[in-house]
């Protein structure tokens, strides 16, 4: 039992809000640590290296890929996606915790590598809103949006395979409620290591 920081992962359909919610999350909690992820995707106007994204291109990846450099990655709608491993565990070492804000795919090869994270899905309130949110970016052209959305059928299908479900109707309200779950969480963990060291003095 140790007092690591707590790996939270943020999933759900491309336009449902993560960037969005997870933005206003770390404004109200900026001791939560965000992972930027690897990318093969070229940047969107404003996005900008290290920040959004570490713009990576296809050998690049491949080789973080080969020296074991990724926690997860994915492909997805043809770029690929990745979560830089070492940050993430030497954040958790220094007792801080860390936000991935990823597709399902990767989600879920992290849930087998990591079962104590804590995974949850960002639900859109319908499908049509989903649709509207991502024609309204307008950084989309028509297939990717298409091809986005009949992916986001297939997310929406495993969801039940993550601990929480948090529906994104108003970001404030999502927000809160991920604000609950993180607070929730802490407090069962500090249960946990209390009756850990607990049943170490009876043992000692
Ligand atoms: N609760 C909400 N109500 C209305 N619009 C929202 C809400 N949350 C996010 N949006 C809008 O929906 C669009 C998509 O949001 P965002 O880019 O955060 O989604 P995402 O899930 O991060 O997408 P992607 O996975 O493609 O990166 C943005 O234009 C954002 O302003
Ligand atoms: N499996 C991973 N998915 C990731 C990662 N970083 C971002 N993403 C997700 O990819 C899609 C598309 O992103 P976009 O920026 O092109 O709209 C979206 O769902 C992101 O959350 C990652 O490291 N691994």
């Amino acid at each position: 039992m140790s007092d690591r920081g707590l790996l939270l992962v943020l999933s759900g359909p491309s336009g449902v809000g993560k960037g969005t919610v997870c933005k206003a999350l770390r404004e109200s909690m900026p001791d939560l640590v965000y992972s930027v992820s690897a990318t093969t995707r070229s940047p969107r106007a404003g996005e900008v290296e290290g920040v959004n994204y570490f713009f990576t291109s296809k050998e690049d990846f491949r080789r973080m890929i080969e020296q074991d450099e990724l926690l997860e990655w994915a492909e997805y709608v043809g770029n690929y996606y990745g979560t830089p491993r070492k940050f993430v565990e030497e954040t958790l070492d220094s007792g801080r915790d860390v936000i991935l804000e990823i597709e399902v795919q990767g989600a879920l090869q992290v849930k087998k590598k990591f079962p104590q994270g804590i995974f949850l899905f960002l639900a859109p309130p319908d499908l049509a809103e989903l649709e509207n949110r991502i024609v309204g970016r307008g950084t989309e052209s028509e297939e990717t949006i298409r091809h986005r959305m009949e992916m986001a059928r297939t997310e929406i299908e495993l969801m039940d395979q993550y601990d929480y479900v948090v529906v994104n109707d108003q970001i404030e309200c999502a927000c809160s409620r991920i604000q609950s779950i993180i607070t929730a969480e802490h407090l069962k963990k500090e249960r946990q290591i209390h009756k850990f060291r607990k049943w170490l003095k009876e043992v000692e």
